[in-house]
C-alpha cells in the first residue's frame, strides 16, 4: 500500500485519540458538574416546592393563587414580590406581626388610573417583613432578592425558617431549632403595631405551664382559624368550603392533640412528647436525607447509564470510523489494482494493435506483390490468349476461305458441266428437231414424191445413222467426262482420308513423342539429387570447390594441414546459383505430371540450411526468387492451358503434415486436427481419403490453400532456429486428364515435401516432447533414405512401411516416378559435421553411378530415340505439306453427287476431331 494512506491512518488514529480522551474528560467534569449542579437545582428545588407548599398552606390555596405548589424559581420569586403572602403568612404565624398589609386589588377593582400598582408600593410588605423576621431573630433576605437575579435561596431559607419556626412555635411554643433563646422570643414585637400585647403575651409565656400552653397553643390556632369574617378582617381572602373543610380537620386535629396534652399533662410526659417530637423530627430530617440520597443515586445511575450510552455512542462512532477507514483503504486498493489491470490491459491491446498493424502491414505488401505477379501472370494469359485467339481465328478463317474456295470452285465446275451438259442436249435436240423436220418434210416429200422419197429414205436412213453414232459418241463422251469426274472425286476422298489418317497419326506421334520425352527423362535418372549451398552467414565456410556435379567440403585437421572430401551429386549448385537456375533441371517433369508420370520433389538438410528457401522462396518473394512449388505449379498449368484444345485436365490439391507419425489434414478448415489414415485401393493407389482434396483452377488458388496450410502446419521453436519446422509437409498436385480425341484418361501427381530438419538430436539440446519430435524425424528420414537406395539398387523388397511418409508417397518413389531430392548444406565451418553426415546421406540415395551407366549403357537407344524423333518430325512435315496440299482442289471434273457426298463426310471427321491438327508452336518452349 502506498504511504499516503498510512499517514492519513495514524493521523485519523491520533485525531481519535484525543478526541476520545477529550470526551472522557469532558464526560467526567460534565458528569461530576452536571451531577453537582443537578443535585443542587433538585435540592433548591425540593426546598422551593417545600417552601411554596407550606406558604400555601398557611395562606391559603386562595390567598395563595400566584404561587403553584410546584412553582419554578421565576414564578416563586414572582408570587412572592408583592409581599403579601409573606405578610399574609407571619400574620397567621404572629398575628398583627405586621399590622398594615398593602394588599393587591381584586380582579373586579381597578385602579382610577387603570393601571396595577408599582412594585414600589408593594415593597412596604417586604419591608414590613422584614423588619418582622429581624425581630423573631430569623434569616432575612435583601429586597432585591425577590427581584429578577436575586438569590432565590436566601428567600426560601428565610421562608423554610419562618416554617420552622411556626412548626416549633406550635409543637415548644417558642422552642425551635432557629432560635429557640429568648432573646429573639422578646425581640418579637409587632411591627408597627400599635397594640404589641399579643405578641408581648406568646413571648412572655414561653416557660408557664405546658398545659396552659397547649391551651394557649388552642387558642391560638382556634384564632388562627377563626371563621372567614375574621380572616377577613385580617386582610386574607375567605378560603373555599374544601380548603375550609382541610382546616377544620387539621383544627380538629390539633383540638384533639390538645386534649391528649391536657390528658397527659405533667412535665415527664410533656419532655417525653417533646423527644418524640424531635425523634420524628430527625426521622422525617433523615427520610427526607434518604430520599435526597435516593434522588441522588438514581441520578447517579442515569448519569452511568448516560455515560454508558454515550460511551456505547462512541464507540460505534469510533467503530463506524474503523469501517470507512478500512473500506477507504480497500477502496483505494482496488482502485490501484483497476488502475494496474486497466494500465496492463492498454499494453496487452497496445501490443495487439502493434502486431496487428504490422500483420495487416505484411499482409498487404504481401498481397501487393501477389498482386502484381497475378496482374503480371494475367496479362501474360491474356497476351498469350490473344495470341492463341488470333491464330485460332486465322486457321479459322483459313478454313472457311478454303471451304470457300472449293465450294465456288466446285459451283464453278458444276455450273461448266451443267453448261456443257445443257450445249451437248441442245444440240442433240436440235438435231433431232432438224432430223423430225427433216424426215417431216421428207415424208411430205416422199408423199409427194414417191420414189424420190425412197431414195431419200436411204439417204435419211443414213444421215439417221450418223446422227446415232453422233449421239453414241456425245453419250460415251458424257460417259468418260463422268467416270473421270467420279475418279477425281475419289482422288479427293482418298486424299481427304490420308489426311485425316495424318491427322490421327499426330496424335500418335505426339504420344509417342511423349513416351519418347520421358524416356529421355528416364535417361536422365528416375531418382536425381542435387546439393545447394546457401550463402556463408559468416567468412569462415566449410566448403571448398563447387563444380557442376561435386562438391569438396575441406576438413580441417589438427596438424594444420586441411583435408577435402569431395562428394558427386546430379549437380551442384552454389551460393550464388538463382531459384531460375535451380528450377532448370525440375521444368521438364512438370512436362511429364501432365503426360501420367508420378513427380515427387524433398527438401532435405538441417534447420536452416535453406529448405524453405528452395521450395518457397524467401518471405516476400518475388519473380526472380519464388522457389521451385510456385514455378512447378505455374508450369503445369501453363502446359494444362497450352493442351485445353486437345486433353481436358482436372487438377486437385491435398496437402498434408506428417508430425510424430501421425498424418494431419493441413487444409482443414474446421480447426479439428484428425489423425488421418493412409490407404490403398486398386482404382486410386495410395490415398488418404480424410483428407481435403481440393479442385483447383489456376496457380493463385492454389498458393491460397498452401497459406492456409502453413497456417496450419505445426511450427515450434528449437534451441538451434526458431522457425524450424518440425513435421514433414508435403504439397501433392493431382492431375486427372482426358484427351478429347481419344477419351483416354492420364493419371499424374507431383509431391513437394518439405521435409523436417535433418540435425541429430544431441545438438538440438532437446528433451522431453521435442526429443520424440527429433526422434520420429529421424527415423523417417532414415527410412526415406533406404527407399529411395533400395529403388535405387533395383532391390526386390522396397521397405515402404518403415514410416508413414514413405507409406504415403510410395506411388511416387518406384517404377516409373522420378524423384528429385534437393539437398541442402550449411556452409558455416560450426556446421560442418552436420553437412557431411547430410551429404553422406545424400550420397546413399544418390543414382549417379547407376543413371550414368544407365546412360552409357543405352547410349546407342538414345541416338536411335534421337533419330526416331528426327524422323517423326520429318513424318509431320510431310503430313504438313499433305494438308497443304488439301488446300488445293482437284482440278479435274467429275460427278457432282459423289463429290457431295465426298465433302459432307469430310465435314463430319473434322467435326469429330481432326479439326485442327496443330504443330501446338506455343507449347514448344516447354513441350520438347
Ligand atoms: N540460396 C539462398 N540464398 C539466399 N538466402 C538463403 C538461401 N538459402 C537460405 N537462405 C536464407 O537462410 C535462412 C534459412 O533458410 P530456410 O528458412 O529456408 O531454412 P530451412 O532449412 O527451411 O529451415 P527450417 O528447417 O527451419 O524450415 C533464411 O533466412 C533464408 O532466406
Amino acid at each position: 500500500m502506498a504511504a499516503f494512506p498510512l499517514n492519513v491512518i495514524s493521523m485519523v488514529e491520533n485525531v481519535l485519540h484525543k478526541y476520545d480522551e477529550r470526551l472522557d474528560q469532558r464526560l467526567d467534569e460534565r458528569l461530576s458538574d452536571n451531577h453537582f449542579a443537578s443535585r443542587k437545582a433538585k435540592e433548591a428545588s425540593l426546598r422551593r416546592n417545600e417552601a411554596a407548599k407550606w406558604l400555601r398552606n398557611m395562606v391559603g390555596t386562595v390567598g395563595g393563587r400566584d404561587l403553584p405548589a410546584e412553582p419554578s424559581e421565576e414564578d416563586f420569586m414572582a408570587a412572592l414580590r408583592n409581599g403579601i403572602i409573606l405578610c399574609s403568612a407571619l400574620n397567621k404565624i404572629q398575628p398583627g406581626a405586621i399590622p398594615k398589609v398593602v394588599e393587591a386589588p381584586s380582579d373586579a377593582d381597578v385602579l382610577p388610573d387603570g393601571k396595577a400598582l408599582s412594585v414600589y408600593q408593594y415593597f412596604e410588605n417586604v419591608r414590613n417583613f422584614l423588619v418582622a423576621l429581624e425581630r423573631l431573630g430569623l434569616p432575612t433576605f435583601e429586597t432585591s432578592d425577590l427581584e429578577q437575579g436575586g438569590i432565590s435561596s436566601r428567600v426560601v431559607n428565610c421562608i423554610l425558617a419562618l416554617k420552622s419556626y411556626n412548626e416549633g412555635k406550635l409543637i415548644t411554643n417558642g422552642l425551635w431549632r432557629y432560635g429557640g433563646n429568648a432573646r429573639a422570643s422578646n425581640l418579637i414585637k409587632p411591627v408597627m403595631s400599635k397594640d404589641p400585647e399579643p405578641l408581648k403575651e406568646s413571648f412572655s409565656s414561653a416557660n408557664s405551664d405546658p398545659s396552659h400552653e397547649h391551651c394557649e397553643e388552642q387558642n391560638k390556632i382556634t384564632q388562627e382559624y377563626k371563621p372567614s369574617s375574621e380572616a377577613h378582617h385580617s386582610g386574607l381572602k375567605p378560603a373555599s368550603d374544601d380548603e375550609e373543610m382541610v382546616d377544620n380537620e387539621d383544627v380538629e386535629a390539633k383540638q384533639e392533640k390538645c386534649d391528649n396534652v391536657k390528658y397527659n399533662a405533667g412535665e415527664e410526659r410533656s419532655s417525653k412528647h417533646l423527644k418524640q417530637l424531635e425523634l420524628d423530627q430527625q426521622q422525617k430530617e433523615s427520610s427526607e436525607f434518604q430520599k435526597q440520597q435516593d434522588l441522588v443515586e438514581q441520578e447517579n445511575e442515569k448519569n452511568k447509564i448516560l455515560k454508558q450510552q454515550l460511551l456505547a455512542q462512541i464507540e460505534n462512532k469510533r467503530s463506524e470510523l474503523l469501517k470507512q477507514q478500512q473500506l477507504i483503504q480497500q477502496e483505494n486498493e482496488r482502485s490501484m489494482l483497476l488502475k494496474q489491470q486497466e494500465l496492463a490491459q492498454l499494453e496487452n491491446k497496445r501490443n495487439d494493435l502493434l502486431k496487428q498493424q504490422q500483420l495487416v502491414r505484411e499482409e498487404s505488401e504481401r498481397s501487393e506483390v501477389w498482386k502484381q505477379q497475378q496482374l503480371a501472370q494475367l496479362e501474360n494469359e491474356r497476351v498469350e490468349l490473344t495470341k492463341q485467339q488470333q491464330i485460332v481465328q486465322q486457321e479459322n478463317e483459313r478454313s472457311e476461305l478454303l471451304k470457300q474456295q472449293q465450294l465456288a470452285q466446285l459451283e464453278n465446275e458444276r455450273m461448266q458441266l451443267l453448261e456443257e451438259h445443257q450445249l451437248v442436249q441442245q444440240q442433240k435436240n436440235e438435231r433431232i428437231n432438224l432430223l423430225k423436220q427433216q424426215l417431216l418434210s421428207q415424208q411430205e416429200k416422199e408423199r409427194v414424191q414417191l420414189l424420190k422419197q425412197q431414195q431419200l429414205v436411204e439417204q435419211h436412213k443414213e444421215s439417221i445413222q450418223e446422227l446415232k453414232s453422233m449421239v453414241y459418241q456425245t453419250k460415251t463422251g458424257m460417259e468418260f467426262l463422268q467416270k473421270k469426274h467420279q475418279e477425281e472425286i475419289i482422288h479427293l476422298g482418298k486424299q481427304l482420308h490420308s489426311i485425316a489418317s495424318a491427322a490421327s497419326g499426330y496424335q500418335r506421334i505426339l504420344e509417342e513423342n511423349r513416351k519418347l520425352y520421358n524416356q529421355v527423362q528416364d535417361l536422365k535418372g528416375n531418382i536425381r539429387v542435387y546439393c545447394r549451398v546457401r550463402p556463408c552467414h559468416h567468412n569462415q565456410t566449410s566448403v571448398g570447390n563447387i563444380d557442376e556435379g561435386s562438391i569438396s567440403l575441406i576438413i580441417p585437421s589438427k596438424n594444420g594441414k586441411d583435408g577435402k572430401k569431395t562428394f558427386t551429386f546430379n549437380r551442384c549448385f552454389g551460393p550464388n546459383v538463382t531459384q531460375a537456375e535451380v528450377f532448370a533441371d525440375t521444368q521438364p517433369l512438370i512436362r511429364s505430371v501432365l503426360d501420367g508420370y508420378n513427380v515427387c520433389i524433398f527438401a532435405y538438410g538441417q534447420t536452416g540450411s535453406g529448405k524453405t528457401h528452395t521450395m518457397s522462396g524467401p518471405n516476400n518473394p518475388t519473380e526472380e526468387t519464388v522457389g521451385v512449388n510456385y514455378r512447378a505449379l505455374r508450369d503445369l498449368f501453363l502446359i494444362s492451358e497450352q493442351r485445353k484444345d486437345t486433353i481436358h485436365y482436372d487438377i486437385r490439391v491435398q496437402m498434408l503434415e506428417i508430425y510424430n507419425e501421425t498424418v494431419r489434414d493441413l487444409l482443414s478448415t474446421d480447426g479439428v486436427q484428425k489423425r488421418l489414415e493412409i490407404r490403398n485401393s486398386s482404382l486410386n493407389g495410395i490415398n488418404v481419403p480424410d483428407a481435403n482434396l481440393v479442385p483447383v483452377q489456376s496457380t493463385a488458388d492454389v498458393l491460397s490453400l498452401m497459406d492456409l496450410g502453413f497456417k496450419n502446419r505445426a511450427v515450434s521453436a528449437t534451441a538451434m532456429n526458431d522457425r524450424s519446422s518440425r513435421s514433414h509437409s508435403c504439397l501433392t498436385v493431382h492431375v486427372h486428364g482426358k484427351d478429347l480425341t481419344s477419351g483416354k484418361t492420364i493419371r499424374g501427381s507431383i509431391h513437394l515435401v518439405d521435409l523436417a530438419g535433418s540435425e541429430r538430436v544431441d545438438k538440438s539440446e532437446v528433451t522431453g516432447d521435442r526429443l520424440k519430435e527429433a526422434q520420429h524425424i529421424n527415423k523417417s528420414l532414415a527410412a526415406l533414405g533406404d527407399v529411395i537406395s533400395s529403388l535405387a539398387q533395383k532391390q526386390q523388397h522396397i521397405p515402404y512401411r518403415n514410416s508413414k511418409l514413405t507409406q504415403l508417397l510410395q506411388d511416387s518413389l518406384g517404377g516409373q516416378a522420378k524423384t528429385l531430392m534437393f539437398v541442402h548444406i550449411a556452409p558455416e565451418q560450426d556446421a560442418l559435421v552436420e553437412s557431411i553426415s547430410t551429404l553422406k546421406f545424400a550420397e546413399r540415395v544418390s543414382t549417379i553411378e547407376l543413371g550414368a551407366a544407365k546412360v552409357n549403357k543405352d547410349s546407342a537407344d538414345v541416338k536411335e530415340l534421337k533419330e526416331q524423333i528426327a524422323n517423326l518430325k520429318a513424318a509431320l512435315a510431310q503430313k504438313d505439306e499433305e494438308a497443304e496440299q488439301f488446300q488445293h482442289p482437284p482440278s479435274s471434273k467429275s460427278d457432282l453427287s459423289v463429290l457431295k457426298s465426298q465433302l459432307s463426310s469430310t465435314t463430319v471427321s473434322s467435326k469429330s476431331g481432326s479439326r485442327k491438327i496443330p504443330r501446338d508452336d506455343s507449347a514448344s518452349s516447354l513441350e520438347v
